[in-house]
C-alpha cells in the first residue's frame, strides 16, 4: 500500500509523463484526485484526467493560484524555460520537482531563486505504478521536500535518490529504458515471425516472458549472470542463441546510450547550460 500524501501536488504539462504521474497517484491510492492538480494548454488531454476526480486547468497561473504544495514541471526541456521566467513568482516558496532530460539543479535553481527544488528522473511505466525514479535534492531542498518527492515517486513503482552528477546517466539508462526495452520486445517478435510464428501470439509470450524475468529477478536479488546460467543447458539451444548475441550485445547498449548521453548535454545546453560545477 502506498503511502498517504495528503499535501496537493501540481502537475503542469498533461503529456506522456505528467499526464502518468498524474494518473499513477490517484491509482496507487497515494493521493486523493482532489488533491492532484494539472494544467495543460490543450483541453483534449485534461478530459481523461477529470474522468478521474483531478482538477484540471489550461492555464498554468489558474492552478498556482490553487496553492499547491509541490509543483511537478513535466513540460519539455525546450520549454522548460518559458516556463520558468513566466511562473517564477507562482512558484515561489513551493517544492518545484522537475523531470526535465538534462536540465541541471543549478539551473533550475538560478530561475527560480525563491523556490526549492527536487530534481528527478522518472520513466514512463511509473502511470502503471512499476516505473523506476532517480531523485536528487536541490541546495535549498529540506528533508520534508526529499521525503514527499521520494513518497510521489515510491507510490509510482521504484525510486531512489542519486547525486546529481549521476543523474543523467540514470536518464539515459532507465529514463530512455522502456524504449530499449520496447524495440528489444518488437526485435525479438520480428525474429520469431521470421521463422514462421505468429506476431501476436510471439508478442505475447516475448512480453510474457520479460514480465517473468523481472518478477524472478526483482524478487530473489540474483545476479542476472547466475540467472542465465539456470536456462542455459551445457550443449543447448540457449548456450548457442547468447553466443551468437552477446558479442554485439553489450557493444549496442553502449553505443545507444552514450548517444542518449549526448543528446542530454546538449539540451542541458539549450536549457541554459549551467552545471553543478558552475
Ligand atoms: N517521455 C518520457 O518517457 C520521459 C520524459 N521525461 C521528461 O519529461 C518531460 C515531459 O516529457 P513528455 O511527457 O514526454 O513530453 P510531452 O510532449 O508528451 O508532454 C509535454 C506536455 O507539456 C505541455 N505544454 C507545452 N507547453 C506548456 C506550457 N507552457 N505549460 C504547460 N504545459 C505545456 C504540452 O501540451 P500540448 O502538447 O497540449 O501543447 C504537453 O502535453 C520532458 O522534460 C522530458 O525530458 C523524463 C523521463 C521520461
Ligand atoms: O526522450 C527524452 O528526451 C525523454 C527523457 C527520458 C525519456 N524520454
Amino acid at each position: 500500500m502506498a503511502e498517504k500524501i495528503e499535501q496537493v501536488i501540481g502537475v503542469i504539462g498533461a503529456g506522456s509523463m505528467g499526464s502518468a504521474i498524474a494518473r499513477g497517484l490517484v491509482a496507487s491510492g497515494a493521493a486523493a484526485p482532489e488533491r492532484v492538480l494539472v494544467a495543460n494548454p490543450s483541453a483534449g488531454k485534461l478530459a481523461p484526467l477529470a474522468e478521474l476526480g483531478i482538477k484540471t486547468f489550461t492555464s498554468n497561473e489558474e492552478l498556482l493560484a490553487q496553492g499547491p504544495d509541490a509543483v511537478v514541471l513535466a513540460v519539455k526541456p525546450q520549454v522548460l524555460p518559458g516556463v520558468l521566467a513566466e511562473h517564477t513568482d507562482g512558484l515561489a516558496g513551493r517544492l518545484v520537482i522537475s523531470i526535465a532530460a538534462g536540465v541541471s539543479v543549478a539551473s533550475l535553481e538560478a530561475s527560480l531563486a525563491s523556490s526549492r527544488v527536487v530534481r528527478a528522473m522518472p520513466n514512463l511505466p511509473v502511470q502503471v505504478l512499476s516505473g523506476a525514479t532517480a531523485v536528487c535534492p536541490g541546495s535549498r531542498a529540506t528533508k520534508e521536500d526529499l521525503d514527499l518527492s521520494l513518497a510521489i515517486f515510491s507510490a509510482l513503482g521504484s525510486a531512489v535518490v542519486l547525486r546529481e552528477d549521476q543523474l543523467d546517466a540514470e536518464g539515459a539508462v532507465v529514463g530512455c529504458g522502456p524504449a530499449y526495452v520496447a524495440l528489444l520486445v518488437d526485435d525479438l517478435t520480428r525474429a520469431g515471425v521470421e521463422h514462421g510464428l505468429p506476431a501476436a501470439a510471439c508478442r505475447e509470450l516475448v512480453l510474457s516472458t520479460m514480465r517473468g524475468v523481472a518478477e524472478q529477478l526483482l524478487a530473489s536479488g540474483e545476479h542476472p549472470r547466475a540467472y542465465m546460467e539456470k536456462v542455459t543447458s551445457p550443449g543447448g539451444t540457449t548456450a548457442a542463441g547468447l553466443r551468437a548475441m552477446e558479442s554485439g550485445m553489450f557493444e549496442v547498449a553502449c553505443a545507444g546510450v552514450d548517444a542518449a548521453l549526448r543528446r542530454t548535454r546538449e539540451l542541458s545546453e539549450a536549457a541554459g547550460g549551467k552545471t553543478t560545477d558552475d
